[in-house]
Protein backbone atom coordinates (compact mmCIF):
# COMPACT_ATOMS: atom_id res chain seq x y z
CA UNK A 1 0.00 0.00 0.00
CA UNK A 2 1.33 3.57 -1.07
CA UNK A 3 1.46 5.92 1.73
CA UNK A 4 -1.38 8.66 1.64
CA UNK A 5 -1.04 12.30 1.02
CA UNK A 6 -2.87 15.46 2.41
CA UNK A 7 -5.15 15.40 -0.76
CA UNK A 8 -4.56 18.33 -3.04
CA UNK A 9 -7.26 21.59 -2.96
CA UNK A 10 -10.02 21.03 -5.25
CA UNK A 11 -8.86 23.96 -7.43
CA UNK A 12 -6.13 21.87 -8.64
CA UNK A 13 -7.96 18.73 -9.07
CA UNK A 14 -10.30 20.10 -11.43
CA UNK A 15 -9.44 19.30 -14.38
CA UNK A 16 -8.87 15.64 -13.42
CA UNK A 17 -12.08 15.99 -12.14
CA UNK A 18 -13.12 16.63 -15.34
CA UNK A 19 -11.65 14.57 -17.55
CA UNK A 20 -12.86 11.55 -15.38
CA UNK A 21 -16.70 12.94 -15.59
CA UNK A 22 -15.76 12.83 -19.40
CA UNK A 23 -15.10 9.51 -19.72
CA UNK A 24 -17.78 8.44 -17.67
CA UNK A 25 -21.67 8.26 -18.55
CA UNK A 26 -23.05 8.30 -15.17
CA UNK A 27 -22.42 9.41 -12.00
CA UNK A 28 -22.72 7.43 -8.08
CA UNK A 29 -22.82 10.58 -5.98
CA UNK A 30 -21.94 9.58 -2.30
CA UNK A 31 -21.95 12.01 0.66
CA UNK A 32 -21.54 12.38 3.91
CA UNK A 33 -23.92 13.88 6.39
CA UNK A 34 -22.15 15.48 9.39
CA UNK A 35 -19.50 17.86 8.12
CA UNK A 36 -20.51 17.46 4.96
CA UNK A 37 -23.56 18.77 3.91
CA UNK A 38 -24.09 19.50 7.79
CA UNK A 39 -21.94 21.82 9.50
CA UNK A 40 -20.52 20.52 13.03
CA UNK A 41 -22.71 21.71 15.82
CA UNK A 42 -22.78 21.50 19.36
CA UNK A 43 -25.76 19.29 19.87
CA UNK A 44 -25.86 16.45 17.17
CA UNK A 45 -30.13 16.74 17.31
CA UNK A 46 -29.60 20.10 16.38
CA UNK A 47 -27.24 19.21 12.79
CA UNK A 48 -29.03 19.89 9.44
CA UNK A 49 -27.85 20.36 5.94
CA UNK A 50 -27.26 24.38 4.71
CA UNK A 51 -29.82 25.42 1.71
CA UNK A 52 -27.24 25.39 -0.71
CA UNK A 53 -26.27 21.69 -0.24
CA UNK A 54 -29.91 20.72 -0.18
CA UNK A 55 -31.21 22.55 -2.86
CA UNK A 56 -27.85 21.31 -4.77
CA UNK A 57 -28.73 17.87 -3.88
CA UNK A 58 -32.24 17.97 -5.20
CA UNK A 59 -30.64 18.89 -8.54
CA UNK A 60 -28.62 15.69 -8.83
CA UNK A 61 -31.47 13.68 -7.80
CA UNK A 62 -33.49 14.63 -10.41
CA UNK A 63 -30.63 14.58 -13.16
CA UNK A 64 -31.13 11.24 -15.22
CA UNK A 65 -27.61 10.70 -14.94
CA UNK A 66 -26.72 10.75 -11.22
CA UNK A 67 -27.39 8.60 -8.78
CA UNK A 68 -26.93 10.27 -5.25
CA UNK A 69 -26.59 7.84 -1.40
CA UNK A 70 -26.25 9.23 1.94
CA UNK A 71 -23.67 7.33 3.50
CA UNK A 72 -23.47 8.09 7.36
CA UNK A 73 -22.69 7.18 10.77
CA UNK A 74 -26.12 8.28 11.63
CA UNK A 75 -29.25 5.36 12.26
CA UNK A 76 -30.73 5.29 9.28
CA UNK A 77 -33.77 6.10 10.89
CA UNK A 78 -32.04 9.26 11.61
CA UNK A 79 -30.21 10.31 8.50
CA UNK A 80 -33.35 10.59 6.44
CA UNK A 81 -35.25 12.48 8.64
CA UNK A 82 -32.28 15.04 8.49
CA UNK A 83 -32.25 14.99 4.31
CA UNK A 84 -34.66 13.98 1.57
CA UNK A 85 -34.34 12.63 -1.60
CA UNK A 86 -31.45 10.40 -2.77
CA UNK A 87 -31.62 7.16 -4.14
CA UNK A 88 -29.90 5.28 -1.37
CA UNK A 89 -28.97 5.75 2.17
CA UNK A 90 -26.65 3.99 4.06
CA UNK A 91 -26.52 4.36 8.30
CA UNK A 92 -24.68 3.19 11.10
CA UNK A 93 -21.11 3.30 8.78
CA UNK A 94 -22.75 1.17 6.21
CA UNK A 95 -24.19 -1.84 8.58
CA UNK A 96 -27.48 -0.81 7.53
CA UNK A 97 -28.38 -0.28 3.87
CA UNK A 98 -31.65 1.55 2.33
CA UNK A 99 -32.24 1.23 -1.32
CA UNK A 100 -34.87 -0.47 -3.85
CA UNK A 101 -37.44 0.09 -1.14
CA UNK A 102 -36.10 -2.36 1.45
CA UNK A 103 -33.21 -2.34 3.69
CA UNK A 104 -30.46 -4.71 4.46
CA UNK A 105 -28.90 -4.98 7.94
CA UNK A 106 -25.35 -6.82 8.19
CA UNK A 107 -26.15 -9.96 9.81
CA UNK A 108 -23.45 -9.87 12.62
CA UNK A 109 -24.26 -6.20 13.53
CA UNK A 110 -27.76 -7.10 13.95
CA UNK A 111 -26.64 -10.18 16.15
CA UNK A 112 -24.60 -7.47 18.61
CA UNK A 113 -27.36 -5.17 18.45
CA UNK A 114 -28.42 -6.25 22.11
CA UNK A 115 -24.85 -5.70 23.33
CA UNK A 116 -24.70 -2.42 22.10
CA UNK A 117 -27.90 -1.49 23.96
CA UNK A 118 -26.36 -3.13 26.79
CA UNK A 119 -23.37 -0.67 26.47
CA UNK A 120 -25.25 2.69 25.56
CA UNK A 121 -27.41 2.20 28.67
CA UNK A 122 -24.63 1.43 30.87
CA UNK A 123 -22.74 3.98 29.63
CA UNK A 124 -25.54 6.29 30.39
CA UNK A 125 -25.57 5.71 34.18
CA UNK A 126 -21.44 5.64 34.49
CA UNK A 127 -21.07 8.64 32.59
CA UNK A 128 -24.18 10.67 34.43
CA UNK A 129 -21.66 12.54 36.66
CA UNK A 130 -19.26 13.83 33.57
CA UNK A 131 -20.94 16.90 33.00
CA UNK A 132 -22.49 16.73 28.85
CA UNK A 133 -20.64 13.87 28.37
CA UNK A 134 -24.00 12.39 26.08
CA UNK A 135 -24.75 8.84 24.67
CA UNK A 136 -26.32 8.38 21.19
CA UNK A 137 -27.77 4.89 21.03
CA UNK A 138 -28.12 4.14 17.35
CA UNK A 139 -29.23 0.43 17.80
CA UNK A 140 -26.38 -1.25 15.75
CA UNK A 141 -23.62 1.31 17.00
CA UNK A 142 -23.42 3.86 19.59
CA UNK A 143 -21.77 7.32 19.91
CA UNK A 144 -20.34 8.85 22.82
CA UNK A 145 -20.06 12.25 21.90
CA UNK A 146 -17.23 14.33 23.93
CA UNK A 147 -17.93 17.86 22.24
CA UNK A 148 -19.57 19.74 24.99
CA UNK A 149 -17.45 17.88 27.77
CA UNK A 150 -14.99 20.09 29.38
CA UNK A 151 -11.72 18.85 28.26
CA UNK A 152 -10.31 17.85 31.75
CA UNK A 153 -13.12 15.41 31.79
CA UNK A 154 -12.29 13.54 28.53
CA UNK A 155 -9.63 11.13 29.83
CA UNK A 156 -12.69 9.84 32.27
CA UNK A 157 -14.92 9.92 29.58
CA UNK A 158 -12.41 7.54 27.48
CA UNK A 159 -11.21 5.24 30.46
CA UNK A 160 -15.25 4.65 31.53
CA UNK A 161 -16.28 4.02 27.80
CA UNK A 162 -13.32 1.47 27.27
CA UNK A 163 -13.53 -0.40 30.14
CA UNK A 164 -17.49 -0.60 29.85
CA UNK A 165 -16.69 -1.82 26.20
CA UNK A 166 -14.67 -4.47 28.02
CA UNK A 167 -16.80 -5.72 30.32
CA UNK A 168 -19.79 -6.09 27.98
CA UNK A 169 -18.32 -6.20 24.51
CA UNK A 170 -15.61 -8.41 25.34
CA UNK A 171 -13.79 -9.47 21.64
CA UNK A 172 -16.83 -8.58 20.04
CA UNK A 173 -17.41 -4.58 20.13
CA UNK A 174 -14.56 -2.34 18.89
CA UNK A 175 -14.30 1.77 19.93
CA UNK A 176 -13.27 3.97 16.70
CA UNK A 177 -12.57 7.26 16.67
CA UNK A 178 -14.83 10.36 15.15
CA UNK A 179 -15.02 13.90 15.34
CA UNK A 180 -15.38 14.41 19.22
CA UNK A 181 -16.70 10.92 19.55
CA UNK A 182 -15.87 7.51 20.53
CA UNK A 183 -18.35 5.17 18.54
CA UNK A 184 -18.72 1.68 19.57
CA UNK A 185 -19.54 -0.91 17.16
CA UNK A 186 -19.11 -4.38 16.35
CA UNK A 187 -15.38 -5.72 15.67
CA UNK A 188 -16.61 -6.75 11.84
CA UNK A 189 -14.52 -5.70 8.91
CA UNK A 190 -17.04 -3.64 7.39
CA UNK A 191 -17.52 0.48 7.06
CA UNK A 192 -18.45 2.84 4.42
CA UNK A 193 -16.26 1.87 1.69
CA UNK A 194 -18.29 -1.59 1.39
CA UNK A 195 -21.80 0.18 1.20
CA UNK A 196 -20.32 2.15 -1.30
CA UNK A 197 -19.05 -0.41 -3.39
CA UNK A 198 -22.41 -2.22 -3.24
CA UNK A 199 -23.92 0.40 -4.58
CA UNK A 200 -21.35 0.60 -7.10
CA UNK A 201 -21.55 -2.72 -8.22
CA UNK A 202 -25.26 -2.21 -9.05
CA UNK A 203 -24.46 1.14 -11.34
CA UNK A 204 -24.61 1.15 -15.09
CA UNK A 205 -21.33 0.64 -17.33
CA UNK A 206 -18.97 3.41 -17.28
CA UNK A 207 -20.02 5.25 -14.24
CA UNK A 208 -17.61 7.26 -11.93
CA UNK A 209 -18.22 7.07 -7.97
CA UNK A 210 -17.78 10.03 -5.92
CA UNK A 211 -17.24 10.33 -2.88
CA UNK A 212 -18.02 13.02 -0.52
CA UNK A 213 -16.69 13.19 3.15
CA UNK A 214 -14.80 14.53 6.35
CA UNK A 215 -14.12 12.40 9.04
CA UNK A 216 -11.96 8.69 9.47
CA UNK A 217 -14.69 6.70 8.79
CA UNK A 218 -14.84 8.28 5.00
CA UNK A 219 -11.60 6.86 4.15
CA UNK A 220 -13.00 3.41 3.60
CA UNK A 221 -15.28 4.81 1.11
CA UNK A 222 -12.31 7.31 -0.16
CA UNK A 223 -10.49 4.18 -0.99
CA UNK A 224 -14.02 1.94 -2.48
CA UNK A 225 -13.82 4.72 -4.92
CA UNK A 226 -10.20 5.98 -5.84
CA UNK A 227 -7.90 6.27 -7.84
CA UNK A 228 -10.43 5.58 -10.92
CA UNK A 229 -13.19 7.77 -9.17
CA UNK A 230 -13.60 11.21 -7.52
CA UNK A 231 -12.59 10.92 -3.70
CA UNK A 232 -13.29 14.60 -1.77
CA UNK A 233 -12.15 15.24 2.11
CA UNK A 234 -13.82 18.30 3.42
CA UNK A 235 -11.49 19.91 6.03
CA UNK A 236 -7.92 19.96 7.38
CA UNK A 237 -5.46 19.00 4.75
CA UNK A 238 -4.60 15.53 6.79
CA UNK A 239 -3.07 12.03 4.46
CA UNK A 240 -6.38 10.92 3.22
CA UNK A 241 -7.07 8.18 0.66
CA UNK A 242 -9.26 10.64 -0.74
CA UNK A 243 -6.94 13.09 -4.13
CA UNK A 244 -9.13 16.49 -3.43
CA UNK A 245 -9.89 18.55 -0.57
CA UNK A 246 -12.60 21.45 0.59
CA UNK A 247 -13.02 23.56 3.05
CA UNK A 248 -16.28 23.16 4.47
CA UNK A 249 -19.99 22.31 3.44
CA UNK A 250 -20.21 25.61 1.93
CA UNK A 251 -17.36 24.69 -0.86
CA UNK A 252 -19.13 21.08 -0.89
CA UNK A 253 -22.17 22.58 -2.04
CA UNK A 254 -20.48 25.05 -5.17
CA UNK A 255 -18.96 21.57 -6.24
CA UNK A 256 -22.69 19.96 -6.25
CA UNK A 257 -24.00 22.90 -7.89
CA UNK A 258 -20.97 22.66 -10.17
CA UNK A 259 -21.53 18.73 -10.59
CA UNK A 260 -25.35 19.29 -11.21
CA UNK A 261 -24.54 21.83 -13.68
CA UNK A 262 -21.59 22.35 -16.28
CA UNK A 263 -19.91 19.01 -14.88
CA UNK A 264 -22.26 17.08 -16.20
CA UNK A 265 -22.24 18.14 -19.60
CA UNK A 266 -18.60 16.37 -19.73
CA UNK A 267 -20.65 13.32 -19.21
CA UNK A 268 -19.98 10.76 -22.20
CA UNK A 269 -23.31 10.98 -23.61
CA UNK A 270 -25.69 8.94 -24.44
CA UNK A 271 -26.63 8.99 -21.07
CA UNK A 272 -27.96 5.16 -19.18
CA UNK A 273 -29.87 5.41 -16.49
CA UNK A 274 -29.10 3.27 -13.26
CA UNK A 275 -31.65 0.51 -12.98
CA UNK A 276 -29.93 -0.91 -16.02
CA UNK A 277 -28.03 -4.48 -15.28
CA UNK A 278 -24.42 -3.73 -14.65
CA UNK A 279 -21.61 -4.83 -17.04
CA UNK A 280 -19.17 -3.09 -14.40
CA UNK A 281 -15.64 -3.92 -14.94
CA UNK A 282 -15.40 -2.47 -11.42
CA UNK A 283 -18.14 -4.44 -9.22
CA UNK A 284 -18.20 -5.27 -5.60
CA UNK A 285 -17.41 -9.51 -5.04
CA UNK A 286 -20.68 -11.61 -4.49
CA UNK A 287 -19.59 -12.18 -0.92
CA UNK A 288 -19.07 -8.32 0.09
CA UNK A 289 -22.91 -8.30 -1.32
CA UNK A 290 -23.78 -11.63 0.66
CA UNK A 291 -22.27 -9.93 4.04
CA UNK A 292 -25.62 -7.74 4.22
CA UNK A 293 -28.85 -9.58 4.29
O1 LIG B 1 -20.86 9.89 8.99
P1 LIG B 1 -21.51 11.15 9.43
O2 LIG B 1 -22.83 11.39 8.77
O3 LIG B 1 -20.60 12.32 9.32
O4 LIG B 1 -21.81 10.93 10.99
C1 LIG B 1 -20.72 10.88 11.92
C2 LIG B 1 -21.26 11.22 13.29
O5 LIG B 1 -21.94 12.46 13.15
C3 LIG B 1 -22.59 12.98 14.30
O6 LIG B 1 -21.61 13.47 15.19
C4 LIG B 1 -20.86 14.54 14.62
O7 LIG B 1 -21.74 15.65 14.35
C5 LIG B 1 -22.36 16.24 15.52
C6 LIG B 1 -23.29 17.34 15.03
O8 LIG B 1 -22.58 18.28 14.28
C7 LIG B 1 -21.27 16.76 16.48
O9 LIG B 1 -21.86 17.31 17.64
C8 LIG B 1 -20.32 15.61 16.84
O10 LIG B 1 -19.25 16.12 17.63
C9 LIG B 1 -19.75 14.99 15.56
O11 LIG B 1 -18.89 13.91 15.83
C10 LIG B 1 -23.52 11.95 14.91
O12 LIG B 1 -24.04 12.43 16.12
C11 LIG B 1 -22.86 10.59 15.09
O13 LIG B 1 -23.83 9.64 15.45
C12 LIG B 1 -22.25 10.15 13.76
O14 LIG B 1 -21.58 8.91 13.92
Amino acid sequence: MTAELPPQPLEERREQIRSKLAGAAHVLCCLDFDGTLAPIVEDPDAATPIPAATSALEDLVAAPAVSTAIVSGRALSDVRTRIDGPAAYAGNHGLELARDGSVAIHPVARKRAAQIDRVCHTLETVLDSVPNARVENKRLTGTVHLRSVPSAGHPVVERQTRAVVDALGADSLEISPGRKILEIGPSIPWGKGNAVSLLDAQMPPETVPLYIGDDVTDESAFRAVEPEGIGIRVGEATPSAASASVDSPDEVASFLEWLGSSALEELDRPDRGPNVPSQSTRSAPATVASRLE
